[in-house]
């Protein structure tokens, strides 16, 4: 930590500095993020070097005398970074406190911006000492340019993936976000956003559903229904949620992107709410899995068939035992790839079982298009999504 905040400079003679500057340039130990400090009443002056500059200096035979200091030399102000401006005002609250500069540990490197609202990392901030620093929220505020602040926490780990983010600064956690074009308007402390599902999100705002109707089966504030009807330009959504907040941030959500013509909400279990025999495409975007709703999705296809769009989470160390039933080949060891193909069939598998046994009078071809890795969920555990085709064999 100290070297976030303390220096070395290369102290020469006033007379000398430019040529030592532009020596210590070519040698590649300048720090170009400091400035050359001034000593008051001394003809000297210091050049800011890299930390592990001292085996090139040892190595070169310089022309004029110089000395190394320990000693702090300001950053230039464009090289300070978001990160280094916090540390700086926190570090100067923690010394008017009297507070162990360990805390400084905690403050956090990267954090989430939602307009006037910065979201803080769950692990920042964590030692009570913290509670003695009287400006700690207005430093925070000053130095990230923000007017309120909260912390997250994991998501509820069950079905209703709620946020768990508690407000630090400021009364009421409602923001509006704007992302590749499209505006969501929720609660931080009531709705998860999932910024991690960028990449899935890009890769269905370049399919065209305009002759297409899509149920969301877990459509939360709207993440994939509202790329569905903005980008995809899906003829018409049925969105499945049972969070009130999350319908109502829905709500709010499909009037300000101007779509909420083209959309049906189904607030409530989508196990009891979705529609049936109507759907070219269901998308079922809940990790670490969907399963719970298979049935309901094969319902909610037209009698011609569709698409599903299926996302899941794969461990591929600790590999389910269903999974290694539908390896196509006995190994010692299977690559990551091995395995999530591995559960990409047996996703297929189940939907081929569950059309045919639902609709016991046709006979189903179901292939899965694509498939694809949305982000590592945790190690070793990775959130896949995958496409299949599912048609009823005389639709051909
Ligand atoms: C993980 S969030 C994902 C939302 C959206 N797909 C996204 O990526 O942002 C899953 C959402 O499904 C909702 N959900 C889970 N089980 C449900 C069910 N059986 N019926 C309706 N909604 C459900 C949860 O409340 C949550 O808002």
């Amino acid at each position: 930590m100290a070297s976030q905040y303390s220096q070395n400079l290369f102290c020469v003679s006033s007379c000398n500095t430019q040529t030592c500057r532009i020596l210590l340039t070519k040698l590649d130990i300048i720090n170009p993020c400091r400035r050359i400090v001034k000593f008051p009443g001394k003809d000297m002056k210091g050049i800011p070097i890299k930390p592990d500059s001292l085996a090139t200096i040892n190595a070169h035979q310089f022309e004029f005398e110089f000395e190394l200091i320990d000693s702090e030399s300001p950053l230039k102000s464009k090289c300070i970074s978001p990160y280094n401006k916090l540390l700086q005002s926190l570090t100067d609250c923690v010394n008017k406190e009297h507070l162990p500069l360990s805390i400084l540990q905690e403050v956090p490197h990267k954090w989430e911006r939602y307009g006037d609202l910065v979201l803080l990392p769950h692990n920042s901030f964590l030692s009570s000492d913290w509670c003695k620093c009287v400006d700690l929220w207005k430093a925070v505020k000053t130095a990230l340019h923000c007017d309120r602040i909260a912390k997250n926490f994991p998501i509820s780990n069950n079905e209703y993936r709620k946020s768990q983010a508690v407000m630090l600064l400021g009364q009421t956690g409602l923001v509006r976000h704007l992302e590749n074009g499209i505006v969501y308007c929720y609660d931080v402390t009531k709705c998860m956003f999932s910024s991690g599902n960028v990449t899935e999100k890009l890769r269905l705002s370049h399919i065209d559903c305009s002759n297409e109707v899509v149920v969301d089966l877990f459509a939360g504030i709207g993440y994939f229904t509202l790329t569905y009807l903005v980008y995809s330009k899906a003829k018409l959504v049925h969105a499945c949620e049972w969070n009130s907040d999350a319908v109502k941030s829905l709500e709010i959500s499909l009037m300000e992107n101007r779509v909420r013509d083209r959309c049906v909400i189904h607030a409530g279990d989508n196990r009891i709410v979705a529609p049936s025999g109507v759907a070219d495409r269901v998308n079922l975007g809940l990790i670490p899995s969907s399963e719970c709703s298979w049935e309901t999705a094969c319902k909610c296809l037209k009698p011609k068939g569709g698409t599903m769009v299926v996302h899941g989470n794969v461990n591929s160390i600790l590999i389910e035992p269903r999974l290694l039933s539908v390896a196509s080949c006995i190994k010692d060891k299977y690559s990551v790839k091995d395995v999530w193909c591995m559960w990409s069939e047996m996703v297929r598998h189940s939907f081929h079982d569950i059309l045919s046994r639902i609709y016991p009078l046709s006979s189903w071809t179901v292939e899965a298009k694509h498939l694809e890795k949305i982000k590592s969920y945790a190690p070793h555990i990775d959130h896949l999504v995958v496409v299949l085709v599912c048609k009823p064999v005389d639709c051909h």
